[in-house]
C-alpha cells in the first residue's frame, strides 16, 4: 500500500497521540491552551466532516508536579500523585477546548494490561465505539495512579498503538518533537536520511532508532517504533510528524513532513487474520440451517440460530463455528461466556435481557469478530 491520497483525509477513525512536551510548557509546567485549542479546533473540523478521532494525551505528571511542588527525579509514588493532580487538570483542559465547539469529552484511563487482557479490551472497545456513536471525543490516557510497572515516558506511544488495534483505528498520528524517522538520530548525525515512507520494521529500521532528545516526557523513537510494529501488524497506518505548529493535523494535511508507516492490508482484514490464525479456539457453536446460511452470506450469528454448545468459554474467546452436519464452518470471538450463550441460545434477541438480567449484544459473534472457512 503506498500513499496515493493524504491518510488524514481518508481516515474513518483516527487515533492522535499527543507527548507531554508538546502540551507542557517545560519551565512553567502549564499546559500550551493555544496549541492545545488549535489542536482542538482541527479535531473539530475533522469531526464535522464525519471522521471519528480519539486523542491519547500525555502530560499529567508533568503538569501534577508543579501543583504539588516536586522536583524530579520523583519516586514512582510521587510520579503517581503528580499523575493524579495533572491528570483532574489535562481533562478540564481538553473540556473547555472542545466545548467551544460544542463537543463532549470523555475522560477514559487504561493501563497497558487492559489492553492486552481480551476481555477487558473487549469492554475498552466496545464503551470507545459507544462513545464514538454518541458524538464524544474520548481522550485517552495510561492510569498512572493504579500502573503496577513504573511509568515510563514513551509509553503513551505503545498505548495510543493499542488504542488504535482496539478500537479498529485506520490512521494513527503521533505527534513528536521530529517530522519523522531518519536513519540515525538527526540531531546526533547530521547524515541521517529521512524516511518518507516504511513497510516493515526490519531489524535494520530498529537500529536506527535512537534515545530521546529532550527532557520532558520523551521516549525516543524505540518506543515509536514499537507502536508501529504493532500497527502494522493491526493494519493501521501510522504517522511520526512534527507536532509543534499550531493546527498540527491541518499542517499535515497540507503535505508537512512526516513519515509513514504503511501496513500491507487494512483493519479489517488484519483483524480477521488474527481471528484465523493465532487464538485457540474454547469451544464450538452448533448451527441450524438457517443460521449457518445467513453466515455464509456475510451476516452476524444470533442466538436464536444456535442449538448446542461445547466448551467452557470467556467472552472474548475465540470458538469455532458448526454446521448441523458438525462441519467446522468458521470461527470468531463470542461476545458471551459459555453459560450464558447455553441460556440464551434459540432465543430471540430481545429476550436477551430478561433471560440474563443485562442487555449485552445482539450477536453471539458479531460479523466483523467472524471469519469463514475458505
Ligand atoms: N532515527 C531517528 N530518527 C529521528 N529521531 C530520532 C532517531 N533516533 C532518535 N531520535 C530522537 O527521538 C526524538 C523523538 O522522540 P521523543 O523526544 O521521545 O519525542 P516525543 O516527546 O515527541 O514523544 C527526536 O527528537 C530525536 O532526537
Ligand atoms: N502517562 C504519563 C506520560 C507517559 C508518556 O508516554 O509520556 P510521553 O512520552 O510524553 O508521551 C503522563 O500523562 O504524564
Amino acid at each position: 500500500m503506498t500513499v496515493t491520497t493524504n491518510p488524514i483525509n481518508e481516515a474513518r477513525r483516527l487515533i492522535v497521540k499527543i507527548g507531554s512536551s508538546l502540551l507542557v510548557d517545560e519551565a512553567s509546567g502549564h499546559i500550551r491552551r493555544t496549541w492545545m485549542d488549535s489542536l482542538c479546533d482541527d479535531v473539530a473540523r475533522l469531526r464535522a466532516r464525519g471522521q471519528e478521532v480519539i486523542l491519547v494525551s500525555s502530560g499529567a505528571v508533568a503538569v501534577g508536579r508543579r501543583h504539588l511542588g516536586l522536583t524530579p527525579p520523583l519516586r514512582l509514588e510521587e510520579k503517581q500523585a503528580a499523575a493524579a493532580t495533572g491528570q483532574i487538570r489535562l481533562a478540564h483542559a481538553y473540556q473547555e477546548a472542545l466545548e467551544r465547539h460544542g463537543i463532549t469529552v470523555a475522560q477514559v484511563l487504561l493501563t497497558l494490561a487492559d489492553s492486552e487482557d481480551r476481555r477487558r479490551f473487549l469492554n475498552a472497545r466496545n464503551t470507545l465505539d459507544t462513545l464514538l456513536r454518541l458524538g464524544a471525543v474520548p481522550v485517552i490516557n495510561e492510569n498512572d495512579t493504579v500502573a503496577t510497572t513504573e511509568i515510563r515516558f514513551g509509553d503513551n506511544d505503545r498505548l495510543a498503538a493499542r488504542v488504535a488495534q482496539m478500537s479498529g483505528a485506520d490512521a494513527l498520528v503521533l505527534f513528536s518533537d521530529i517530522d519523522g524517522l531518519y536513519t540515525a538520530d538527526p540531531r546526533k548525525n547530521p547524515d541521517a536520511r529521512f524516511l518518507a515512507e516504511v513497510t516493515e520494521i526490519t531489524p535494520d529500521i530498529e537500529a536506527m532508532a535512537g534515545d530521546p532528545g529532550s527532557s520532558v516526557g520523551t521516549g525516543g523513537m524505540v518506543t515509536k517504533l514499537v507502536a508501529a510494529k504493532i500497527c502494522l501488524s493491526a493494519g493501521c497506518r501510522m504517522a511520526i510528524c512534527k507536532g509543534e505548529p499550531l493546527h498540527p493535523l491541518t499542517a499535515l494535511e497540507n503535505g508537512a513532513r512526516v513519515t509513514w508507516f504503511l501496513p500491507s492490508a487494512g483493519p479489517m482484514t488484519a483483524r480477521k487474520q488474527w481471528i484465523a490464525g493465532s487464538m485457540s479456539p474454547m469451544g464450538s457453536l452448533h448451527l441450524d440451517d438457517g443460521a449457518a446460511r445467513a453466515l455464509a452470506s456475510g451476516k452476524s450469528l444470533l442466538p436464536a440460530g444456535i442449538r448446542a454448545i461445547d466448551g467452557e468459554f470467556d467472552r472474548g474467546d475465540c470458538v469455532l463455528v458448526r454446521d448441523g452436519a458438525g462441519r467446522v464452518i468458521g470461527r470468531g470471538l463470542s461476545a458471551y461466556a459459555a453459560d450464558d450463550a447455553r441460556a440464551i441460545m434459540g432465543r430471540k434477541s430481545a429476550d436477551i435481557e430478561s433471560v440474563l438480567g443485562y442487555r449485552g449484544r445482539d450477536e453471539i459473534i458479531h460479523r466483523d469478530d467472524l471469519v469463514m472457512e475458505g
